[in-house]
């Protein structure tokens, strides 16, 4: 395929995804079923362009003075793909049947001032939902524009190398060919980074050191909030038992196996087993022994574990605002009911993890979220609950497992205590808050 046929296919795809509201990865597929003479490069073109008009929608817009989709995917192909309004002319070939109509002149001109009305506003601007805008100014204060647009950018391939099978440096030096380099802060951690424009991402997860489970796809952050949980149980993590609440596909439990050296005992729950998809694959591959799968379905398997709980991990269900850049879609679709939804499940997680932990044991709650309503105001209001837990500072926690010191920003101070929060502009990795109670001895 050409250009002009990837960006009609782009439009198609938009289109269809505003009437039929679905998840976009939905609409991809299901273009690529019915469009089966297009090959992997044009649909990972096509791909990169939904992508991109979602990331920046109300930007992209704005600058159009028009959001349907064809406005906006030729803003995204001319604006941010750097092709300009004459690759754009040249894409939109009048020879070529599956090509859209050339721009118009309204087009033309809005590509060529390609400038944002002097009235845009910071939802705009930040190309964040308006309704998050109070929230998020909360959080981000005036930084808001700079941390909106970061998590509008496109996101590197994150990857932990996994230390019961090979080092960092092994991982580095087998994809080098990928363009692999060491992550900045997780010492496991090794960054694919990905190209503009149409470039294809990496396939990381065909290459046969992935199948040796040298490593797992994981981000930067996620990496960073699991061993700053892992760390609480300091030096006598042998043995000790860790519960990983919200264990979903298991990617906190394999890197708290790995940090652990496979010396604790991770009992893994979720109570939707649907969300464990291939966690026992993944548990052999990785060569972990020390992760046992605990079925919702049979009785209640945590209930003889009370109080008995090193380290409880929560990696609650919450709105994914910090993983913005990988489901640009998410970021439009949420509305009011699902956050308050989360949080009424947050709410019931950390009550359940306090149940489990035993005296002078520890709560690691983490969210991939940056609202505070999901971050702060759920610590704050567990610790007002429970007299007998406090914050620890996570923060200094997080600068212990860190590679190198972390920008200001990632400390959060909280009553006596800090959480940390990772986010796109502040550390180049997903958004994340973590923060860790300590219950009384
Ligand atoms: C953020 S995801 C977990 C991701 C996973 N830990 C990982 O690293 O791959 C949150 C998970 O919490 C689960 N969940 C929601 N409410 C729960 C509850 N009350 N008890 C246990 N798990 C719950 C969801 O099914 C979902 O799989």
């Amino acid at each position: 395929m050409r250009d002009g046929g990837r960006i009609s296919a782009a439009i198609e795809i938009l289109a269809d995804l505003e009437t039929r509201r679905r998840p976009v990865q939905d609409a991809l597929k299901d273009w690529g079923l019915t469009h089966r003479f297009a090959g992997s490069r044009d649909r990972s073109a096509i791909g990169n362009l939904v992508y991109d008009v979602l990331r920046r929608r109300a930007s992209l817009g704005a600058i159009m003075g028009n959001d349907d989709p064809r406005a906006l995917v030729f803003a995204a192909y001319a604006l941010q793909w750097g092709k300009g309004l004459d690759g754009l002319a040249a894409a939109a070939d009048p020879a070529d049947r599956h090509a859209p109509a050339p721009p118009t002149p309204a087009e033309a001109a809005a590509l060529t001032a390609a400038t944002l009305p002097d009235d845009a506003d910071i939802a705009t601007r930040a190309d964040l939902p308006g309704w998050l805008v109070p929230s998020l100014a909360r959080v981000f204060g005036d930084r808001l524009e700079t941390e909106g647009r970061a998590l509008a950018a496109r996101a590197d391939v994150d990857l932990r190398a996994n230390t019961l099978k090979a080092d960092r440096d092994a991982v580095l030096a087998d994809l080098a060919g990928a363009g692999a380099i060491a992550a900045t802060w997780s010492p496991v951690g090794v960054r694919v980074p990905v190209g503009p424009g149409d470039e294809k991402a990496p396939h990381l997860v065909s290459e046969l050191s992935f199948k040796r489970g040298w490593f797992e796809v994981q981000d930067e952050g996620s990496q960073l909030a699991a061993l700053v949980a892992a760390e609480a149980l300091g030096p006598a993590a042998a043995g000790s038992v860790v519960i990983d609440l919200c264990a979903g596909g298991g990617g906190k439990s394999l890197a708290l196996a790995a940090a652990l050296g496979d010396a604790g005992r991770i009992l893994a729950y979720d109570n939707d087993k649907r969300r464990f998809g291939d966690i026992l694959d993944r548990i052999a591959r990785s060569g972990a022994s020390g992760i046992e799968v605990l079925d919702p379905g049979r009785g209640d398997p945590l209930a003889p574990l009370a109080g008995s709980a090193d380290l409880v991990v929560v990696d609650a269900p919450c709105t994914g605002t910090g993983t913005w850049r990988r489901r640009p879609d998410a970021k439009w679709r949420l509305a009011p009911g699902a956050l308050e939804m989360r949080r009424e499940q947050q709410r019931g997680v950390l009550g359940a993890a306090a149940q489990l932990v035993r005296p002078g044991g520890t709560i690691c709650y983490i969210t991939c979220s940056v609202l505070p309503e999901e971050n702060e105001d759920q610590v704050a209001a567990f610790l007002a609950a429970r007299r007998d837990f406090r914050l620890e500072d996570t923060a200094a926690a997080l600068g212990r497992v860190a590679a190198r010191p972390l920008p200001e920003t990632t400390r959060v101070p909280l009553g006596a205590g800090t959480a940390a929060r990772l986010t796109p502009h502040a550390t180049g990795t997903d958004g994340f808050f973590i923060a860790r109670l300590r219950r009384a001895d």
